[in-house]
């Protein structure tokens, strides 16, 4: 008798085990393929078809990105061809075929804003060479005159930025003319002169210290050079700034046609230099030796480490040839408080001072102000500001039409009163002496 053996059938849970495993078998194996046939595959496929295409295709693309390098900083490029697309200058452009993509993230990476230009490969000589080279330079130049400037400021190691839109300018600033022609000659000349520098052997910068009591017009002077020249201002807060590496990073994210200010310079760290700063350890450490009680407040721990030689390094080492056509300004209030080392000439080559208001000045505000040129209390105006110290920004306090609009005559009968009672409290102060 046969005994019919029946194949014996596995339990449920081990077919499902064996199944599991020859699924994550073939997964892996798709994988592999995947990493490095289908990959390859892809290249190659990609590789081929735009060597087809180029065969029939007969246009060249270059791409322009918004962002380029390892840290994304604003590419010139495109912000010069942006420039140059939104002035009249694309109604005049022939050739140029232009791809925008706009994103709400410009950050992410795989949103990028970039501009595609597009052109024939018979024309790759001219475009390549002469044509870019005009939409550079143009774009550039656009950007100096359409006056869409940038405030930039620093926040911890990167630099974010508003439009600047600051109406000053060297005619309104109240100053003696023949001051302000020179300081404009000088900032102009530097503007065109790059071949200069570059015979000379000099980095294409130039360091401004101006100097002066609260109120004379330092940052104003400092947006009318930015209104002159067409920069952008980088508003170094110096005491935000963690190291002197932080501070190199900074200033090897500024572009060219920029002027770097650092206002209050005595007041933003200890900069007044290492031989200062010994000279006060030394007594301090004299004083807790006397008094161990005492607590020193003169060095406290700061946040910033940004040293002087840090800060000269910026200034003048080898990183800020990095960059090209900028200004360096330095405000203070107190100039002799500050390093001589920090506001020698090479450095801080030239140095202006602001002062109090004396009577060209107050033409200048008087003009601005009140639209006047001449007056019969001009005269006494100019008596009181030769024996009175009023700085710009107090007399044009009396000169604002707050309270008496249209009559000049008011707020200058109140700017005289102003500098009476001034030189009164000048007179009984020499007096007591
Ligand atoms: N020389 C000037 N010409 C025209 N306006 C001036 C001048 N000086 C001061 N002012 C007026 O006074 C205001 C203050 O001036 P500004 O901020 O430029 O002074 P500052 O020298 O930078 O002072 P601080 O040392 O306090 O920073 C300005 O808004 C401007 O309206
Ligand atoms: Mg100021």
């Amino acid at each position: 008798m046969i005994n019919p053996s029946f194949p014996k059938i596995p339990p449920t849970d081990m077919i499902i085990t064996h199944l599991g495993s020859i699924f994550a078998t073939f997964m892996f194996i798709w994988a592999i393929f995947q990493l490095y046939f289908l990959n390859q595959f892809r290249t190659s496929i990609e590789k081929y078809s735009q060597r087809l295409l180029a065969l029939i295709y007969p246009y060249i693309q270059i791409t322009f990105n918004e962002f380029t390098g390892e840290r994304l900083m604003r590419s010139e490029a495109y912000s010069a061809i942006e420039n140059y697309l939104t002035s009249t200058s694309s109604s005049q452009a022939k050739r140029l075929k232009a791809d925008m993509s706009f994103s709400l993230y410009p950050f992410t990476a795989d949103e990028k804003r970039f501009y595609k230009l597009t052109f024939h490969k018979r024309n790759r000589d001219l475009v390549i060479e002469p044509y870019l080279k005009h939409v550079l330079k143009q774009g550039k130049a656009i950007k100096v005159t359409n006056g869409q400037r940038k405030l930039y400021a620093n926040n911890g190691s990167n630099w974010s930025h508003v439009v600047f839109e600051h109406p000053a300018t060297f005619q309104t600033l109240a100053m003696e003319p023949y001051r302000k022609e020179e300081i404009m000659e000088d900032l102009v000349t530097f503007s065109e002169s790059e071949e200069f520098y570059s015979r000379i052997g000099r980095t294409w910068k130039r360091g401004y210290l101006l100097y002066g009591p609260p109120g004379t017009g330092k940052s104003t002077m400092i947006a009318a050079m930015a209104n002159l020249l067409g920069y952008d201002i980088y508003d170094l807060e110096l005491t935000a700034v963690k190291d002197n590496t932080e501070l190199r990073k900074l200033l090897i994210d500024t572009s060219s046609k920029s002027i770097i200010v650092i206002e209050d310079i005595d007041c933003s760290l200890d900069l007044t230099g290492q031989r200062r700063k010994k000279k006060e350890k030394q007594e301090e450490d004299d004083e807790q030796m006397k008094d161990p009680g005492q607590k020193g407040n003169k060095d406290e721990p700061r946040t910033s480490h940004v040293t002087l030689s840090g800060l000269l390094n910026f200034i003048d080492g080898l990183w800020s040839a990095c960059g090209a056509e900028r200004l360096i300004v330095f405000t203070t209030n107190f100039v002799e408080k500050l390093d001589p080392a920090l506001i020698r000439k090479g450095r801080m080559d030239k140095h202006i001072e602001l002062s109090y208001c004396g009577f060209e000045a107050f033409k200048v505000l008087a003009k601005n102000y009140r639209e006047i040129e001449r007056h019969d209390l001009f005269p006494r105006i100019q008596d009181l500001l030769d024996q009175v110290k009023m700085t710009p920004a107090y007399v044009a306090e009396h000169l604002m039409p707050k309270s008496a609009p249209g009559d000049p005559r008011t707020c200058l009968e109140s700017l005289i009163l102003a500098l009476e009672s001034a030189k009164q409290a000048k007179d009984s102060e020499l007096c007591c002496m």
